[in-house]
């Protein structure tokens, strides 16, 4: 699949909300396309194409601008990505095999394979990287090339802890920058973690996807401030920092 051009003007627009080249500080970004509704596919598990071409270009701009993607087990198994990198600026496969960001799979409860997957065939390509599996409890029958990462708990609540795994990710792989992609329940954590998100870019089809569509409403309200849209031919894309609370 090849892409259209990046638009012109995205550049300037995404630049203070990108992570600085050669930064060894940690740095997320949180990004999706929604419809007017709130929505981010038809419904559960069903992949919904909501990004116009161009908009779609600038997610591969934002994932060579990062050394690792994150999703969620529910968008690895309705979406099957392949979350490499398509663009570059000379666009030749070794920038694009370079540039291409670690996937993170948050899995804890170990549903996905790897093997036979869309990434695994990017990554016997050589057009992609091999994954990182956030799990629970390191299986059995690990998968070849994959690396398995324990997820971290606080011990009071049993619940993710988010500034753990970052963490981790940095002193472990190297892994500064993290873009984190989706879907819904990771989603509506992280617009309640301002304290963790740098960035946030999202894109904003002109679509009504319904009530049946899985929605990215925070379950409380969420401030915004230094905020900026760009406007394309029938997507917007808002980037913004969520506000402390
Ligand atoms: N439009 C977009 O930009 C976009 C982006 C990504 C996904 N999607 C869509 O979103 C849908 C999937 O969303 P979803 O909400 O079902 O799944 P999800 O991708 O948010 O994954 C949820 C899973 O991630 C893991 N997880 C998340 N938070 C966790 C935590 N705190 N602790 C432990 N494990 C945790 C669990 O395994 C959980 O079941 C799909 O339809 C997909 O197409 C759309
Ligand atoms: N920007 C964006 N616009 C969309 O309309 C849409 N549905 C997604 N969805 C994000 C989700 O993570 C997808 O699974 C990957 O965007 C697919 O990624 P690949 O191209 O296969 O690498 N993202």
């Amino acid at each position: 699949m090849s892409l259209v051009s990046l638009p012109q003007d995205l550049p300037s627009i995404l630049k203070s909300y990108l992570p600085t080249t050669n930064s060894d500080k940690k740095f997320v970004t949180l990004t999706y396309a929604q419809s007017i509704d709130a929505r981010i596919s038809k419904g559960p598990g069903i992949r919904t194409i909501i990004s116009h071409p161009e908009t779609k270009t600038m997610t591969h701009y934002l994932r060579y601008h990062h050394d690792g993607i994150l999703i969620g087990s529910g968008t690895v198994l309705a979406d099957d990505p392949g979350l490499n990198c398509k663009w570059a600026p000379d666009g030749s496969q070794e920038e694009i095999q370079e540039h291409s960001p670690r996937p993170i799979i948050l899995d804890t409860s170990g549903k996905w394979k790897f093997t036979g997957s869309k990434m695994h065939e990017l990554f016997l390509q050589q057009q992609g990287k091999p994954p990182i599996i956030i799990v629970d409890k390191i299986p059995n029958d690990k998968e070849e090339y994959v690396e398995y990462m324990l997820a971290t708990r606080d011990i009071e609540t049993g619940s993710l802890n988010w500034f753990s795994l970052t963490k981790k990710l940095r002193e472990d792989y190297n892994i500064n920058s993290i873009m984190i992609e989706g879907g819904a329940k990771v989603i509506k954590q992280l617009l309640l973690k301002p304290d963790l998100v740098n960035s946030l870019v999202i894109t904003i089809g002109s679509t009504f996807l319904g009530k049946s569509g899985v929605e990215v409403s925070p379950d409380e309200s969420v401030e915004l401030s230094d905020i900026n849209w760009w406007k394309g031919t029938t997507d917007t894309v808002m980037c913004a920092r969520l506000s402390k609370r």
